[in-house]
């Protein structure tokens, strides 16, 4: 899937974009998808939160998250009463984190054989899509998302983490790239986002990193980038009248330990499934 060019140039840098890698059609049914699941979703299920003992019942939530698909407002898309200021449609900043299992569109997707032997190429025995994002990036109130490294959030001993995010609309600087650091990725994974019981903290501040010094990606629908757990990004946030949506699955190394500090721990019911397993 990859070129030994390809594959050297993401050693060095830790980050690829792959130009093309989905066509007009799977992208519509990509797209399409996530209507539909958010025409499904309630929003009252969630305004609850906003009334009564917001921070537990919103980290509950999002633990649960781990093994659905829930849903995860903009932070301004609510007005001074709590109230929704536009269609549910356009204020959610994203779902996840189980959709690469549960959903048959972004399972198909996330284990497509294209996948398997990009994760191949890049050397996984036993690759697990470990979580998954759509992240919509909404016109005029898309969230930033702060620079960090995807292994701070999904730790295994070693870090294993890579990142793959497909545009399914043209991402700009103006409507949230991702921005990147080159090389970021070489002293390793900074810090650990850890659990203790339902508590989630981060081990240490973080680096303060010169965005300055970062690289924009704009890139086409289609476009894939690759990224791995330790390259530092982030993303402005939206201020144009442009969404900027995109999906995101992370996978890990099955033959590496999974953090029990994680946030994310699967219903038993549920357990990570591989990819692939090579023997020996
Ligand atoms: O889509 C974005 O703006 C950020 C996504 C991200 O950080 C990721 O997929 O790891
Ligand atoms: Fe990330």
């Amino acid at each position: 899937m990859l070129t030994a060019q390809q594959v050297e140039q993401y050693r060095r840098d830790g980050y690829l974009v792959v130009p093309g890698w989905a066509g007009p059609e799977q992208l519509q049914e990509m797209r399409q998808r996530a209507e539909e699941l958010v025409d499904m979703f309630d929003p009252e299920s969630i305004s609850v939160f906003s009334t009564r003992n917001q921070s537990s019942t919103t980290d509950d939530y999002f633990l649960e998250s781990a093994s659905n698909v829930s849903f995860f407002f903009e932070e301004k898309a609510f007005d001074a009463e709590g109230k929704l200021r536009q269609p549910k449609g356009l204020s959610i900043n994203k779902i996840g984190h189980a959709m690469h299992d549960l959903d048959p569109v972004f399972r198909e997707f996330s284990r497509s054989s294209k996948i398997s032997e990009l994760m191949r190429d890049l050397g996984y025995r036993r690759p697990l899509p470990v979580q998954s994002m759509y992240i919509f990036k909404q016109p005029k109130i898309g969230g930033e998302v702060v620079a960090h490294q995807d292994s701070t959030f999904l730790y295994t001993d070693p870090p294993s983490v890579t990142g793959i995010w497909i545009a399914l609309e043209d991402a700009t600087v103006h409507n949230g790239c991702l921005w990147t650091l080159p090389g970021s990725h070489i002293p390793g994974v900074q810090r650990r986002f850890c659990r203790e019981g339902r508590k989630l903290t981060f081990d240490k501040d973080p680096p303060a990193y010169d965005l300055d010094t970062f690289t924009p990606l704009p890139v086409k629908a289609g476009d894939l980038v690759v990224l791995d757990g330790a390259n530092v990004h982030y993303s402005h946030e939206n201020s144009s009248p442009h969404s900027r949506h995109a999906y995101s699955v992370h996978y890990v190394e099955g033959t590496a330990e999974w953090a029990p500090q994680n946030w994310m721990q699967r219903r038993a019911d549920l357990p990570f499934e591989p990819l692939y397993t090579l023997e020996g």
